[in-house]
């Protein structure tokens, strides 16, 4: 998406030299991601990636490079923030929060090349995530996307510039208000990524290279995590029963899914259907090239399957 924050040439400059890695070239804005400013560049020989966070003040892109640092130490295959000689994450660039990473090679897989193996590829690595967990010095909060977030969101669907989104905020924040009812309270949690889409997972040939974005990670439950990676990867016209159950394969390699967590899938799909849906027609710069009558869609699918079928395709 857009480059939001441009830096002025010797800010960059001062910036990058902290780095102690060269001097650098080629540099590059990227049209890449809907929320963040992102540069590629060189310094001496090597690529480097440069994140201007533009929606987290420092503490958050802090948090959350620490977090990233913390995975990626632990054998999670995401790319870990480079640090200044003086051990700094994060530093300040054109007046907001910005971090360096070393550049990944690496291809995001569009809906037809998701075989069941890189679904269990997918799935073992968002266990291998909630394994790991969050750093000690740093637990994360319980996210912006909960359902108490999701009801005040849907209060701002009256004025939505969708006329079809437009009638939907009343029966979307009961539906929230019920599911949330139902939740059960006392599901294995910890850290879970919250977003897991496949533009959030860089592929190399046939293994991950990286594992990016984890904006929306949270301290939750996880199997609304592994929820919301069932929705976005098996779903092309209609849901792929073997893209769902690989994904469900692949994660219990890592972790088993307990008795109770099997229950709540049902529930936690359904809570993650509402999610995608109600920010995709709140959030404007989410909207763009993401429709989100597909979650609406989704939702169906899973109610027509109902929580014993649901359980069935997922194999459990
Ligand atoms: N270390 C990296 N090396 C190479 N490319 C990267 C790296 N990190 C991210 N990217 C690319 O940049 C894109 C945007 O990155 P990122 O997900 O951090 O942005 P964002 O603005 O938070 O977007 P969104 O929330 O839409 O995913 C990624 O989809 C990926 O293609
Ligand atoms: N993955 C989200 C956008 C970022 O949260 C979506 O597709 O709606």
């Amino acid at each position: 998406m857009a480059i939001r924050t441009i830096p002025a040439d010797a800010d960059l400059q001062s910036f990058l030299s902290a780095y102690g890695r060269g001097s650098p070239s080629n540099v590059r804005g990227l049209e890449a991601g809907t929320v963040n400013t992102s540069y590629a560049v060189n310094l001496g020989d090597d690529r480097y990636f440069l994140r201007i966070y533009e929606e987290q003040g420092h503490d958050g892109a802090e948090r959350e490079a620490a977090l990233l640092f913390h995975l990626a130490s632990n054998g999670v295959p995401t790319p870990a923030p480079i640090a200044t000689p003086d051990g700094t994450l994060v530093r300040t660039l054109a007046g907001k929060p910005a971090a360096l990473f070393p550049w990944v090679d690496g291809d995001m897989l569009c809906q037809r090349a998701v075989t069941p193996e890189a679904a269990r590829i997918t799935g073992a690595s968002l266990a291998m995530v909630h394994r790991v967990g969050p750093p000690p010095s740093a637990a994360p909060n319980e996210g912006r996307f909960g359902p108490k977030d999701l009801v005040v969101r849907c209060s701002r669907i009256a004025s939505s510039s969708d006329p079809e989104a437009r009638v939907l905020g009343d029966s979307l924040s009961e539906a929230v208000s019920s599911v949330a009812k139902r939740r059960d309270p006392l599901l294995p949690s910890g850290l879970v990524h919250g977003d897991l889409f496949r533009d959030n997972v860089l592929w190399q040939q046939s293994r991950i290279a990286a594992l990016l974005d984890f904006e929306s990670a949270h301290h939750g439950p996880f199997a609304y995590d592994l929820a919301v990676t069932i929705l976005s990867w098996s779903f092309a016209d209609a849901l792929v029963p073997d893209i769902a159950r690989a994904i469900v394969e692949g994660y219990r390699e890592e972790r088993e899914i307990t008795p109770p967590e099997r229950d709540a899938l049902y529930d936690e799909a359904i809570l993650a259907t509402l999610r995608f849906t109600i920010t995709r027609i709140t959030d404007d710069a989410i909207r763009v090239g993401k429709r989100w009558q597909r979650f609406v869609e989704r939702r169906e699918a899973i109610e027509r399957l109902g929580r014993s079928g649901f359980r069935e395709v997922l194999g459990l």
